[in-house]
């Protein structure tokens, strides 16, 4: 439903995105993240026609990104950052006109207004004046603006800034209700927590270039033969010389410290069969055993780590 070529876009002789090749498919969220500067704008931007790309292509929706525009624009729901509303009108006269603009009238149009807004928790703010909301109420009608449409690809520029727990958590239920619907869902967000809670896959991108991309499981994966894995042993019946003896001949283990009466292991590869094994072996009892699991915060801050703030 979305997929790019080599996407390439320079500013002042500089790639702002560079050769960007992904596809995000029917039913999958996609959590586009990345440093700021790093391009996730402008890569949202190109998708939808707003910005040319210097080089590549891309399809949303089957759509040409550069010569199907319209159709493209049809095909989506998008919540920019800063959004545009007409401050001066009502949230459902907002949504009304958005509505107008995609053909829908008349009981249709009243229809998807009311139940948008009943759905982004603003039924009681519905006939307020835009002006006169707060930021976490605007992001909601950003959302409800996405949505009201029933488009097929759904885009979200960081949807739950401003946005309070509840109205995070309404947030990600609407998600993956719109993913059980089969939309594809595009989205930038710098929560991690978030971002690993609801997507089905991540690309970090540095610098416009993608660094990483895959499910959490992948990234991890990853991410752990790129720093290698770390183990958590603790044993019974047998003293740290005899542990330490056992263990000694694995492959793949470059050192063995004691932590609050854990072994700490660091290894090259998942070696927690092979050191299951060799303790039994010398009569131990393996009474926990576990491979250190790295949050997404702390491969994004990794994968992102020697990049400064661009101007
Ligand atoms: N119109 C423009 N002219 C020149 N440079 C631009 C223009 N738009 C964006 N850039 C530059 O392109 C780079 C990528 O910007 P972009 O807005 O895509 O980043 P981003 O990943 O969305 O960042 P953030 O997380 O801060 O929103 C930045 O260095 C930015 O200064």
């Amino acid at each position: 439903m979305i997929e790019t070529q080599s996407l390439t876009r320079l500013y002042d002789q500089k790639a702002v995105v560079n050769n960007l090749s992904f596809s995000v498919g029917a039913g999958e969220i996609f959590g586009f993240l990345g440093p700021n500067g790093a391009g996730k704008s402008t890569t949202m931007k190109m998708l939808l026609g707003l910005v040319q790309p210097t080089s590549g292509t891309g399809k949303v929706a089957g759509h040409d990104i550069i010569h199907d525009v319209l159709e493209v624009r049809k095909a989506c729901g998008v919540l920019p950052d800063p959004y545009g509303f007409y401050e001066n009108q009502t949230a459902w006269q907002n949504l009304e006109f958005y509505c107008k603009l995609y053909g829908i009238r008349g009981k249709e149009l009243e229809e998807k207004v009311d139940k948008t807004l009943d759905k982004v928790g603003l039924h009681d703010a519905k006939h307020k004046k835009v002006h006169k909301f707060s930021k976490g109420m605007k992001q909601r009608l950003g959302v409800a603006q996405v949505i009201v449409h029933d488009p097929p690809v759904m885009m979200f520029d960081e949807p739950t800034a401003g946005i309070d727990p509840q109205g995070a958590e309404d947030f990600r239920n609407l998600m993956l209700e719109m993913k059980a619907k089969g939309k594809t869902i595009f989205l930038t967000s710098h929560v991690m927590p978030e971002v690993e809670a609801i997507c089905d896959r991540i690309g970090i991108i540095v610098n416009g270039e993608m660094k990483i991309c895959g499910n959490v499981d992948q990234l991890v994966d990853q991410f752990s033969r790129r720093q290698g894995y770390q183990l958590r042993l603790r044993v019974k019946e047998i003293d740290e010389p005899v542990v330490r003896n056992s263990i000694s001949g694995i492959t793949g283990i470059s050192s063995v410290a004691r932590n609050n009466g854990f072994y700490v292991i660091n290894a090259s590869e998942d070696v927690s069969e092979d050191v299951s094994r060799a303790v039994c072996r010398t009569g131990g009892l393996v009474t926990e055993l576990d491979v250190y699991r790295p949050t997404l915060n702390e491969i994004f801050l990794e994968v992102t780590r020697p990049v400064q703030v661009k101007e």
